[in-house]
């Protein structure tokens, strides 16, 4: 029997990765937390989820460690799927801020802090979840995060405590909000929920399956439970793309171009979107308070595996399978040689234009340019053959509705073939179009109709 295992690669590099990182010793542990200086500044872990829920991991990715700041996206996210983008764009701006993680960064006048990746934003972001008291509002964030990390996860209470003990910055910040209306809770109740949520405990693994539950539309690619809606997800990903690396976002970006957020105990996730999510933990932190190993490990993953955002992705297969008039649109019905004659001298009256795959805005231009160069100079037949189409999202169905009337509204008669996966864009050509289960069906209809006419004619 074949080892499953030998086929790996994808294993294979992050553990090449992880092999060539391992003796970089760059970079401080944080200790502003006491219980977070304790961590072992040689744990590394790397671990990668793709979309079908399958986990590749290399080092210490099974090692136990506090959330902290890597949290953030996914209480937003919480937030976002309750409130709504416009009610929580009230209270927390979406604006890089281009300061440190716990910058008062808030605006003037309103308080409002810039971004939810910032502590100043999180705090107020945690405190917009809906609850009756902040022990329920702990227990939903706690809930929501296990729902990312698709396993129950628990709180770290000495870290928790830790954290309390020394967290008078973060309540300087919620006191902060609270003078200037941009927090409505008791700022020290805020800030207790925000450090429980900091100090919640996840592995590498669990970073991952977070990250790729993002990239996955919302969907967690192990459990397939829909965590939140996919409009949050996209929301989400767009904050962490523009302020999860805090001051470092803009570099980030360029380098690694994935939305990402990275935490003081080391942890980092990001996610590569309907691709992968990918994760790395190692506690010695640069001067902005990512992990050092994880920053150089996603710059070389999101290079190997080609993921930056702003590539030029790979073309899909053609869209446009046939185009044309006159003899390739025949249907190849037998016919009187009188017949045939006829059809010769006016077979450009018959347009076929066919598609295959999944329609979406770019496939529909394609397949709307196909269509202006296909049909008829005089009034004719254009068969539209939709059969091997397996999808039309909603703007293409209208971009191909619209196309259609407007090409029966200047005298052409239109029939669309098979298309059972059109469904919605049904409704978009508003009838104006035959239906026909078959290509041949639909060139004979049109034929007939031709030789109905040319035989009418005077000779
Ligand atoms: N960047 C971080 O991870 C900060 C989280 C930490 N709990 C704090 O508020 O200071």
């Amino acid at each position: 029997m074949t080892d499953p295992v030998a086929f790996d690669v994808v294993s294979e590099g992050l553990a090449e990765v992880h092999r060539r990182l391992l003796p970089v010793t760059d970079g401080e542990v944080a200790s502003y937390i006491p219980q977070l200086a304790l961590a072992d500044p040689d744990d590394f872990g790397i671990a990668l989820v793709s979309m079908g829920g399958h986990r590749y991991e290399a080092g210490s990715s099974r090692t136990e460690f506090t959330i902290q700041s890597v949290s953030k996206p996914f209480v937003h996210a919480l937030a976002l799927a309750e409130l709504g983008l416009d009610e929580m764009s009230r209270w927390v701006g979406n604006e890089p801020s281009g300061d440190a993680f716990n910058a008062i960064s808030l605006e003037h006048g309103t308080g409002r802090p810039a971004n939810p990746m910032i502590n100043a934003g999180a705090i107020a972001t945690t405190n917009l979840v809906p609850a009756d008291s902040p022990a329920e509002r702990s227990a939903r964030i706690l809930d929501a995060l296990s729902a990312f990390a698709g396993r129950r996860l628990a709180v770290d209470e000495e870290v928790y405590r830790s954290e309390a003990a020394t967290g008078d910055r973060n309540r300087a910040l919620a006191y902060l909000m609270h003078a200037a209306g941009s927090l409505r809770t008791d700022p020290v109740e805020a800030a207790e929920v925000y450090f429980r949520q900091c100090s919640v405990l996840v592995n590498t693994v669990d970073l991952a399956v977070m990250g790729a539950t993002l990239a996955n539309g919302g969907v967690n690619p192990v459990t397939r439970e829909q965590v939140v809606p996919e409009q949050v997800a996209v929301e989400v990903l767009s904050v962490m793309a523009t302020c999860g690396m805090y001051d470092a976002a803009g570099d980030w970006l360029v380098r690694v171009g994935l939305p990402a957020k990275s935490g003081v105990s080391g942890g980092l996730t990001a996610a590569s979107p309907a691709r992968f999510g990918i994760a790395c933990y190692s506690p010695p932190l640069d001067r902005t308070g990512s992990s050092v190993r994880g920053v150089v490990a996603l710059r070389e993953l999101s290079r190997r595996f080609g993921m930056h955002l702003m590539h030029h992705p790979a073309p899909g297969a053609d869209t446009v399978t046939a185009a044309g008039a006159g003899a390739r649109a025949a249907s190849g019905r037998e016919r009187a040689a009188a017949d045939r004659e006829l059809l010769a001298g006016a077979g450009d009256r018959v347009a076929l234009v066919a598609a295959r795959g999944e329609v979406d805005f770019p496939a529909a231009e394609r397949l709307l340019h196909a269509l202006a160069g296909a049909v008829p100079v005089v009034p004719g037949w254009v068969v539209v053959d939709l059969d091997q189409v397996t999808s039309v999202n909603p703007v293409a169905g209208l971009m191909l509705g619209r196309a259609l009337d407007r090409i029966a509204a200047s005298g052409h008669r239109v029939a669309v073939v098979g298309g059972s996966a059109v469904g919605a864009a049904d409704d978009a050509w508003g009838g104006a179009a035959v239906r026909h289960a078959r290509r041949e069906e639909a060139l004979a209809w049109a034929e007939e109709a031709l030789l109905h006419e040319l035989r009418s004619l005077p000779h």
